[in-house]
């Protein structure tokens, strides 16, 4: 049994594509708010809740996340070149608004780290969804930063916690085109 809206939504899941072009304006507040609420309604293990959103908009936000960047790279490695830094700091300026997705350790004796960050991994899925819905372009990007532990304290967090993502958000700057689907049959099979 299936409703027209649940089709509509199974036809966003389908089609949705990442945007690697993405210009202002970023959601609003408001907008924000509603794909935070269907991010925060992961599936959770133990209700832990063991998500952090960090937003950084705007210029401002943003010089400073990729001040943090720089700052993390020079401790990672102390002989790095200007360019390299350069290139920290103008990392998030690729669209007008960066969330940082990170998955707290919340250390429960039955549940392990890994699924926290799974759960995390989900609600960036409902996140990204949401703000397709909406009309908005993501990209979920790690790279090297994602896993230096400098980084982690510049932001607030404990050596711990996993950076699950950079996603980057605003509007799309590129004509979106639905991907193929890989074959159901390659990937599923029923015992
Ligand atoms: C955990 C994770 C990390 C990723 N990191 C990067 C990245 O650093 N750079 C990149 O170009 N794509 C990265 N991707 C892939 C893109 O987000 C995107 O899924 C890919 O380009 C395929 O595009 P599509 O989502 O439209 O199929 C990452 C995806 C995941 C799930």
């Amino acid at each position: 049994m299936h409703s027209k809206s649940s089709t509509k939504m199974l036809d966003t899941l389908i089609n949705r594509v990442s945007c690697g072009r993405l210009k202002a304006p970023a959601p609003g507040r408001e907008e924000m708010t509603q794909v935070f609420k269907a991010a925060l309604r992961a599936p959770d293990h133990k209700h832990l809740m063991p998500w952090q959103y960090i937003v950084f908009e705007g210029e401002k936000a943003l010089n400073e996340l990729g001040e943090k960047y720089r700052l993390a790279s020079i401790s990672e490695d102390p002989n790095i070149s200007l360019d390299k830094q350069e290139r920290a700091l103008s990392l998030p300026h690729r669209a007008p608004m960066v969330v940082v997705a990170v998955a707290k350790a919340r250390g429960n004796e039955k549940v392990p780290h890994v699924e926290e960050v799974l759960s995390t991994g989900a609600g960036v899925q409902n996140l990204i969804l949401g703000l397709d819905s909406l009309g908005y372009g993501a990209y979920w990007r790690t790279g090297p930063l994602a896993f230096n532990e400098h980084l982690k304290p510049l932001l607030g967090l404990e050596h711990s916690d996993t950076i699950v993502g950079f996603i980057y958000v605003g509007t799309p700057d590129m004509e979106l085109k639905a991907k193929p689907i890989p074959e159901v049959d390659d990937f599923v099979s029923w015992a």
